[in-house]
């Protein structure tokens, strides 16, 4: 599992672990790592030895970690000279140890900073670190800009300046690096869109602060594939086709009966040992997947199932909105998508007692809160924190990053790790549900088959994408689910 702390827990924690190490000795270790990540980067290119690095180098410790890194790429060699934003305030020691070094440290009013960024190999971003509120200064925008167009690898230091380290949002404008080098744990902000897109490669520095942060929930989580084998319902020698769990699908219409078709391709392959399809697609269903257990009449006269999907190219008539109602009174878990959003009533969802789980993108999010859809995108961590409460329900907020937040507070949002853009084809979040509702009816807890969902979905996509990457359409991301599988189980 890969985990990100809030900054007031990173504090906590390197308060507790500075007082039993030498003064200093966290700047120093991460420094050192930093050093070594952008030696990598430039012995890549033509080595450490002659390479010119510009350290942008802020009023905070984050350009104090800069300064001591390009000290130590100095002694290797390279020409390093300071960029200092705020002269008064630059890392002291940080400074002299530059100098010692060889290297030399300018502002922007003795210097054209821009065009020594624009000549650099290497540029390190020490503007600002988990200290940072909201973007870039005016100061530092014209070389976060020359940075981004030199050829120069942009290395951020901790955080890319200008980022919100604990939501992930980019209010203004914001270093864009090729990598990030950050230390003790990875900070939400890494791992979350807008934010996400600006770091780059991501590298942690083991500075020690494990033992500090152990004990306090992460603010997220993301799964990875021994988390997701061991979650994966694997039938053993009792099963039978009932207990591995039955999903029903309530999907698709006379205008998009595609959709029935592409929810039941994903659940067909996600766990479940049966599924049934109800609504009016059934012929379209059956052509497809002859496998499928198929009714007319209301959901609650299919059959016993172990959890209930509805939604996916439903309409919103008056046949869609019993179908949502009927649903949503069963006693088993339901997940809720597309169509099936906008049918919601939020008291009903907060009053059932089995699980639920909603499946919005970024506009039906905003819909369901009543805000606009960029607000969505721009704090996709807090909007879905936000639904989940509001709904009483498991929320998995679909888009770039896809994240999956649990209605109790205090229980680290997930973040899915394997999406690709590839995905952002017609009707792939119509196998997303299929593929949840499967793990729902397998018996996993609603944030872990929405979160395994997300994760086998993504991994499928990049499976049907291939190595070099090519279009994929959404019934070859359901096609895909077996590699996915395979691939976690190996
Ligand atoms: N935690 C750990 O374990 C370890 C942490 N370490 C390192 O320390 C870093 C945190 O250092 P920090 O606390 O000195 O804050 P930092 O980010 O340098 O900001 C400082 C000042 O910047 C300013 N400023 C604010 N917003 C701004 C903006 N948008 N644009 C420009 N400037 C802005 C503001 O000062 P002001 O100018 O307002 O006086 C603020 O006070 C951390 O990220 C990591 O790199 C490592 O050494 C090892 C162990
Ligand atoms: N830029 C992107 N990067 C990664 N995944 C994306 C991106 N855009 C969309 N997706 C994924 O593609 C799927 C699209 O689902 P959805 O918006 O419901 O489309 P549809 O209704 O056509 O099925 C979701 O799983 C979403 O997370
Ligand atoms: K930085």
């Amino acid at each position: 599992m890969r985990v990100a702390y809030s900054v007031e827990t990173v504090r906590a924690a390197e308060r507790a672990l500075m007082a039993r190490v030498p003064e200093g000795a966290l700047m120093q270790r991460a420094a050192a790592g930093l050093a070594a990540a952008c030696a990598n980067a430039l012995g890549t290119g033509g080595g450490v030895y002659a390479a010119r690095v510009v350290v942008l180098t802020g009023s905070g410790d984050n350009g104090g970690d800069a300064l001591y890194a390009g000290a130590r790429l100095a002694r290797r060699g390279a020409g390093v000279t300071a960029v200092l934003l705020a002269p008064q305030k630059a890392h002291r020691g940080g400074l002299a140890a530059l100098r010692a070094a060889g290297g030399r440290a300018v502002t922007p009013e003795d210097v054209d900073a821009v065009a020594l960024v624009h000549r650099a190999d290497l540029v390190l971003d020490g503007i600002v670190g988990i200290g940072g509120k909201g973007g870039l200064r005016p100061g530092a925008v014209p070389l976060a800009e020359a940075a981004r167009a030199s050829r120069a690898v942009v290395v951020a230091v901790d955080l890319p300046s200008g980022v919100d380290a604990d939501t992930g949002e980019v209010r203004g404008a914001a270093v864009r690096a090729d990598m990030t080098v950050t230390f003790g744990t990875y900070k939400p902000g890494l791992l979350v869109d807008p934010a996400a897109e600006h770091a780059g490669a991501l590298r942690l520095v083991d500075i020690g602060l494990g033992p500090d942060l152990d004990g306090t929930p992460p603010a997220l989580e993301a799964l990875q594939h021994a988390d997701v084998a061991a979650l994966l319902p694997v039938p053993d020698a009792e099963s039978d086709k009932y207990r591995r769990g039955v999903v029903g699908v309530v999907a698709g219409s006379e205008r998009y009966p595609g959709a029935a078709v592409l929810a039941v391709a994903g659940a067909l392959r996600a766990g479940a040992g049966a599924v049934r399809y109800v609504g009016p697609g059934a012929q379209a269903v059956l052509a497809r997947f002859p496998e499928t257990l198929v009714s007319a009449g209301p959901p609650h006269k299919a059959g016993r199932v172990q959890a209930w999907v509805v939604g996916p190219g439903l309409g919103d008539g008056p046949e869609a909105r019993r179908a949502v109602d009927d649903v949503l009174a069963s006693d088993v878990p339901v997940l809720v998508d597309a169509d099936g959003l906008r049918l919601l009533d939020r008291d009903v969802v907060r009053s059932r007692t089995a699980g639920t789980v909603l499946t919005p993108h970024a506009g039906e999010a905003a819909a369901l809160l009543g805000v606009a859809r960029e607000e969505v995108e721009a704090a996709r961590l807090d909007h879905v924190r936000r639904l989940a409460g509001a709904f009483g329900a498991t929320a998995l907020l679909k888009g770039s990053t896809t994240l999956v937040a649990s209605p109790e507070p205090g229980v680290p949002v997930r973040v899915n790790p394997t999406g690709t853009s590839w995905l952002a084809t017609a009707g792939s979040g119509d196998v997303l549900s299929g593929i949840t509702g499967s793990l729902l009816a397998a018996g996993l807890a609603p944030r872990d088959a929405a979160s395994v969902g997300a994760y086998l979905h993504g991994l499928s996509a990049r499976v049907a994408a291939g190595p070099v990457g090519a279009p994929v359409a959404a019934h070859d991301v359901a096609a895909a689910l077996p590699g996915a599988w395979r691939d976690i189980r190996s």
